[in-house]
């Protein structure tokens, strides 16, 4: 396959996310794959630059749906066609970064706010890989990413949501906020999104916090994903690749 690469070339972290970026795309986004999930944050770029580098002829027969308001402009801007999950339900792969992986591939997403259309691009897919750097490599979620699980609420139900959250015990759950507007993050959805942190004991389970958020009215997404992920790659900082894989076929 024809690999054009690019000039840039990034240090540190982002050296980092480039290396896991390539690999994934380079051994996960193949000749014969025509629709393909574009994933949020800041590492999912360097998946956009390395399909880029495929060239033209393979990706003039490709779709690629985004997971939201920022992967939709990477797409636009990157000279790639643009669908949409309304069009093409099934997608052959998506690539996506993630907050935190713990040892049994689980994962938190939604720093960027993004997981109701991340999840739902990962279930659509044949193949849900995910992207980040070595700091996101953890045995158990909530021991680097200390901000909480991401919830998507519907807006006028978000009291009631934290109140369950806090009877819960996540005692610190709060509803985002803007950083450059007064008042709450809006979703690409116009919901509201609450970070609620919880105990260690609780992210032993994930799925198990997952179904229990998720009964809670008026909770439209919650940012774990649980058994889903096929293959996880984290660039490291000595220029290597981890690569970790599902256990049992999903
Ligand atoms: O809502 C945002 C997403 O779940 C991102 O994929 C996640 O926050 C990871 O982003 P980054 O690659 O910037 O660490």
């Amino acid at each position: 396959m024809q690999v054009e690469q690019k000039q840039t070339i990034p240090t540190g972290i982002d050296a980092a996310k480039q290396l896991a970026a390539f690999t994934a795309v380079d051994e996960h986004i193949l000749p014969h794959h025509k629709i393909i999930g574009i994933g949020s944050g800041s590492t999912v770029p360097f998946v956009v630059d390395r399909i880029v580098a495929q060239g033209k002829q393979l990706n003039q027969d490709r779709v690629f749906l985004p997971t939201g308001f920022q992967s939709k402009e990477l797409i636009v801007n990157a000279g790639l066609r643009l669908g949409d999950i309304d069009q093409y339900p099934n997608l052959d792969v998506t690539i996506d970064g993630a907050d935190e992986v713990d040892r049994n591939l689980n994962c938190i997403k939604g720093g960027g706010a993004c997981q109701l259309r991340e999840k739902v691009l990962a279930e659509a897919a044949e193949t849900w890989i995910i992207v980040a750097d070595y700091r996101k490599d953890s045995q158990t979620l909530g021991t680097t990413w200390k901000q909480g699980v991401p919830i998507e609420v519907a807006p006028f139900a978000y009291v009631r949501v934290l109140q369950h959250l806090h009877d819960m015990g996540s005692k610190t759950a709060v509803l985002r906020m803007a950083k450059a507007k007064a008042g709450p993050v809006v979703t690409d959805n116009g919901n509201f999104v609450i970070d609620a942190p919880f105990d260690n004991g609780r992210y032993q389970n994930p799925k198990e916090l997952l179904m229990e958020i998720k009964m809670l009215t008026g909770v439209v997404e919650v940012g774990l994903f649980c058994n889903m992920v096929k293959a996880a790659y984290f660039g490291n900082a000595d220029g290597s690749v981890t690569a970790r894989l599902a256990k049992e076929p999903l």
